[in-house]
């Protein structure tokens, strides 16, 4: 039997995971869906599913740990799916300098230097987007390691990253990134480092980390870049896509070509992963889905050096008796 998590499970990629996950193990596989809005998670339930709901937190931050462990004694799979990229804006004219540069294809596959987001603080006094695409995810480790480290068997800890995650929008000395206007870069850089740290503390007890980028998706998250564009008027941009994707495979514009790599490294031995690689979901001109690993700019000093100051803002926001 196979026990997996899935944090941010209600929509877009996560839920295609899900697709892909029952529609090829439904027999040995235990789901449990991990979402802050119970009726979305009664509709992305599927009857061939052994299915378990995990209610969140209200604000979805943090799942109930203490219902989890009490359902579960073991975890073999924890997907850190959930993200938030509030208010994008485009850079116009950095766009169409791009479209006129070199950096052409980088700017189509990363979106570096075309895309800011306006973030807002929580009720924790935390950023948001922080708190949702790194720091939640933290605390949700740290409360299922009784469940997820077990002798003799490993388990694996599967982020969705980006490819939009740069070394340039991260610092050390303000990882919550309330200074500046790229937090979502910040925060998918920090989970890079953070998966590097992870496996440095958590490998001997048989937890693995790794990352993943989906490519390109139109989800949600992707159409409240455009917010004056309906959906539809996206959707007839499709032909253009398809045409960029000829040259980025990047562009795998589909929940479940996105959702490839998170599916790949669910068949992974979690001993054979690079620590240091990011896995790519990516979607050839043809239309053919592959995974392929890329090395990430990240160092061990530095994830090292993140892992701690997380865990001094984990001891000033919960509580920890046996910790
Ligand atoms: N789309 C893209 O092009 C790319 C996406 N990604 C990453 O992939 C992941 C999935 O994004 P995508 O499917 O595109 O976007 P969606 O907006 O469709 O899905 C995001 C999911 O995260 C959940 N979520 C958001 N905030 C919270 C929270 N505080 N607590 C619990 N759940 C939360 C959402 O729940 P709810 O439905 O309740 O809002 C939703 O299920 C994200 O981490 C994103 O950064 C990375 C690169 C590219
Ligand atoms: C003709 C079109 C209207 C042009 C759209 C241009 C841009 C809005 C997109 C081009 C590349 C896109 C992109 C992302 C957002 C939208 C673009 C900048 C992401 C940054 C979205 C979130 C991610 O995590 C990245 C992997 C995406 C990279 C590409």
């Amino acid at each position: 039997l196979q026990r997996d998590v899935l944090h941010g499970a209600c929509s877009g990629i996560g839920l295609s995971l899900c697709e892909r996950l029952l529609s090829q193990d439904t027999e040995g596989l235990q789901l449990c869906l991990a979402c802050r809005n119970m009726r979305k998670t009664q509709a992305a339930r599927s009857p061939s599913c052994r299915w378990t709901p995990a209610a969140s937190h209200p604000r979805g931050h943090v799942v109930d740990v203490y219902f989890m462990c009490s359902v579960y004694n073991r975890l073999d799979y924890l997907y850190l799916n959930a993200g938030i990229m509030p208010n994008p804006q485009v850079d116009v004219k950095a766009f169409f300098r791009g479209l006129f540069s070199s950096k052409i294809i980088a700017m189509f596959a990363t979106g570096e230097g075309i895309l800011t987001q306006k973030d807002c603080v929580t009720t924790d006094g935390l950023q948001d987007v922080f708190a949702t695409n790194l720091f939640g995810h933290f605390l949700l480790i740290r409360e299922l390691e009784p469940i997820l480290c077990h002798a003799g068997r490993s388990s694996q800890l599967i982020w969705s990253s980006s490819s939009n995650a740069h070394r340039s929008a991260f610092n050390l000395d303000d990882i919550q990134h309330r200074r500046d206007t790229q937090p979502y870069s910040s925060s998918k850089y920090a989970s890079d480092l953070l998966s590097l740290a992870l496996n440095t503390h958590y490998n001997k007890q048989g937890l693995y980390s790794s990352v993943i980028c989906p490519g390109f998706v139109m989800t949600n998250l992707t159409y409240r870049i455009l917010p004056s564009f309906p959906a539809f008027l996206w959707t007839l941009l499709m032909p253009l896509f398809w045409l960029i994707r000829i040259f980025t495979n990047t562009f795998t514009l589909t929940p479940y070509n996105g959702a490839g790599a998170l599916f790949w490294l669910y068949k992974q031995r979690p001993e054979s992963l690079d620590p240091q690689a990011k896995y790519h979901s990516l979607t050839s001109g043809l239309g053919n889905n592959y995974t392929r690993p890329s090395k990430m700019d990240i160092d061990l000093e530095t994830s090292a050096a993140l892992y701690e100051k997380l865990l001094q803002l984990e001891s000033r926001n919960t509580q920890h008796p046996e910790k």
